[in-house]
């Protein structure tokens, strides 16, 4: 077992080879119809080139018995000459050459653009799956079908196919022209060798079940790895170098046991394997020796015979590996189409070219919304939220963390569906627009901003991603975060995310708010930013917000005092319930109320 690390894919799922799961992986040679003349080109010349292939050993037995003594004669009479079959045997080589080269050239084309497909097939499904798919599933797990399993069936499509193919044909061919040479010889040798391939196939199981196991414990180390290494700052702080040192060495220390253990395995294979399968050889030498002795059999068949055994011999050994592999592209094709299959976004539509554009005002009405997440049904977050913004209107929504407040805005976004209750804009419940349509029309400038490694210009225009350079600059100057650009060598270029520089948390955010600003939407989302900045900061980060806020209907998940007390109306969420409503005002002169008592909170802690 290899521990370089360079094969860290865990073995691929293998599916059982049955009818159904043939007929459903099969499925996937949809994505090759398109393809399809190329691909039985590349299917023709592939058994052009395996026919060419099974010539050889039957020309170098007739070239043999030529330089023997025994010409070759063709069915007209004429007698060649060794070199006129020498020739021939360049004649077979040179064409076995051109097949294979245009084999290689369409079934690599085909399989190329194929797994193009399928990649592009997969992403544009990721895309518009439901935010819930995501929670429910692991972000490494849903890559490694769009890398690992997609890689495999690219391997099947331009390998495994065509080795079965020609392993099978010369299984065929091999024995149709042994039989033709020796009927006596070829039964001795088929009952010689599968009882050698069948053992053989015993101990490569064994082996592949600890190969995978020194894969799992190397899997064990690189998790390790990762954590502490994405940690590290933890680590330290805690002082937990020794530890995790310890638990690496723990770890590699199983994995060193596991691959000895697996290697010495391997040896015994491959010792078996030249014990096993050269007895088998000189049995069958044998055995043909004392034929061509009793002038049973030419020296050229023997040489014709002995080198079929070979081909024989080897696409027995290989069909083992290839029915592996076969197995492993089922499992992998079946988990593609799974993700194929899968259900997109409920209201996902392609706009309908040449109908006129959704207009959004902005009025939001809130009717006894209830909701559970899908992946925590036995929790009700929110209960009976039921409230109304006029277009225009800015309201906070405050109140204790996990008292639902993101829930609620996530649920105007559509990334999940509702328990119960309603949700309008304008007057039409959410799920009845163009879900695209409708987010075109919501903008949100959430608590952490993400920026996508490339320039700040390509952030800016995240937001309209057609804008011209004096758009996002405009966008930039009335966000506050031109004079920071500006700043920069690069300016708009600069490179930010993980390639580029760090933008300080006021930076980023002010780069979000840019992009709602280009993006121009009717209604805003605002998520403020727990951690606290700076004053100066702050006050350009508040600036930006006042500025994107103007004529829109605006949602702020409120934390900050100077936020909630220009909001028109302000939400106190807690629990999943709406437990008071009013101006700032009025809720903070209700001494008992959980508003006063939380804006009570942030004066002690400011
Ligand atoms: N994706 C999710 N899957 C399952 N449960 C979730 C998910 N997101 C949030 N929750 C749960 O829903 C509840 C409400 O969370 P939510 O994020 O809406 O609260 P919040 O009021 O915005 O809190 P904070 O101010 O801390 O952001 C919490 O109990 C939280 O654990």
């Amino acid at each position: 077992m290899n521990t370089s690390g360079t094969d860290l894919a865990p073995e691929p799922e293998k599916k059982k080879l049955t009818k159904q799961s043939l007929q459903h992986g099969l499925r996937i040679f949809r994505y090759v119809l398109p393809y399809r003349t190329k691909f039985i080109i590349g299917l023709v010349l592939l058994t052009l080139s395996s026919a060419t292939t099974m010539c050889v050993p039957w020309v170098i037995g007739k070239l043999t018995d030529a330089a023997t003594g025994k010409p070759f004669v063709l069915p007209n009479g004429v007698a060649l000459s060794i070199s006129q079959i020498a020739l021939a045997l360049f004649g077979i080589i040179l064409l076995q050459g051109l097949f294979s080269f245009g084999r290689i050239w369409f079934v690599t084309q085909v399989s190329e653009f194929t797994v193009r497909d399928i990649r592009q097939a997969l992403y544009t499904k990721f895309v518009s799956l439901p935010i819930p798919y995501f929670e429910k599933n692991r972000v490494g797990a849903i890559t490694s079908r769009i890398t690992s399993d997609v890689s495999q069936i690219q391997d099947t499509f331009s390998l495994t196919l065509a080795e079965l193919f020609r392993q099978v044909m010369t299984l065929i061919v091999g024995v149709t022209f042994i039989m033709m040479v020796s009927v006596k010889l070829s039964l001795f040798m088929l009952l010689t060798f599968p009882p050698i391939v069948l053992l053989a196939m015993v101990f490569g199981r064994k082996i592949r079940v600890l190969s995978k196991a020194t894969q799992d414990e190397l899997a064990k180390t690189n998790v390790i790895v990762e954590e502490t290494l994405q940690g590290i700052n933890t680590v330290k702080a805690f002082t937990n170098e020794q530890f995790e040192t310890r638990r690496y060495t723990a770890s590699l220390t199983n994995t060193l046991r596991a691959a000895l253990k697996s290697n010495l395995y391997r040896g015994g294979f491959v010792s078996f394997v030249i014990i096993g399968l050269f007895s088998g050889i000189i049995l069958v030498l044998w055995r043909a020796a004392s034929l061509v002795a009793a002038g049973q059999m030419s020296t050229g068949e023997l040489f014709s015979f002995g080198l079929y055994t070979i081909f024989i011999g080897a696409s027995v050994g290989g069909l083992g590996e290839l029915y592996g592999k076969v197995q492993s592209t089922l499992g992998a094709s079946e988990r593609i189409l799974e993700i194929l299959d899968e259900p997109t976004e409920p209201t996902h539509q392609p706009r309908v070219a040449g109908r006129a554009p959704l207009e959004v005002r902005g009025d939001i009405d809130y009717q006894n919304v209830a909701f559970r997440y899908p992946t925590r049904p036995d929790l009700a977050v929110l209960k009976d939220i039921s409230f109304t913004i006029q277009a225009g209107e800015k309201i906070a929504l405050v109140g204790p963390s996990g008292a639902g407040k993101s829930t609620i805005v996530q649920l105007l976004m559509q990334f999940y569906e509702l328990s119960g209750g309603k949700i309008l804009i304008d007057g039409r419940p959410i799920s009845q627009y163009d879900l695209t349509e409708l987010r075109g029309h919501i903008g949100i400038v959430p608590q952490e901003t993400i920026l996508f490694g490339g320039s700040i210009r390509e952030n800016i225009a995240y937001g309209k991603t057609d804008a011209t350079d004096d758009e996002v600059v405009q966008a930039a100057r009335k966000a506050n975060a031109w004079q920071f650009i500006e700043s920069f060598p690069e300016g708009l270029d600069t490179l930010v995310g993980e390639r580029g520089i760090k933008l300080s948390g006021g930076q980023r955010q002010r780069v979000a708010i840019a992009r709602a600003i280009l993006k121009n939407p009717a209604i805003l989302i605002l998520d403020e930013a727990t951690s606290s900045l700076d004053s100066e900061s702050e006050h350009l980060v508040q600036q930006a917000m006042d500025e994107l806020m103007q004529h829109r209907t605006s949602i702020i998940i409120a934390h900050r005092l100077s936020t909630i007390r220009k909001a028109d109306k302000i939400l106190v969420i807690d629990g999943g319930r709406i437990v008071e409503h009013g101006t700032h005002d009025e809720l903070a002169h209700n001494d008992n109320g959980l508003y006063a008592n939380l804006l009570k909170l942030q004066f002690e802690l400011s």
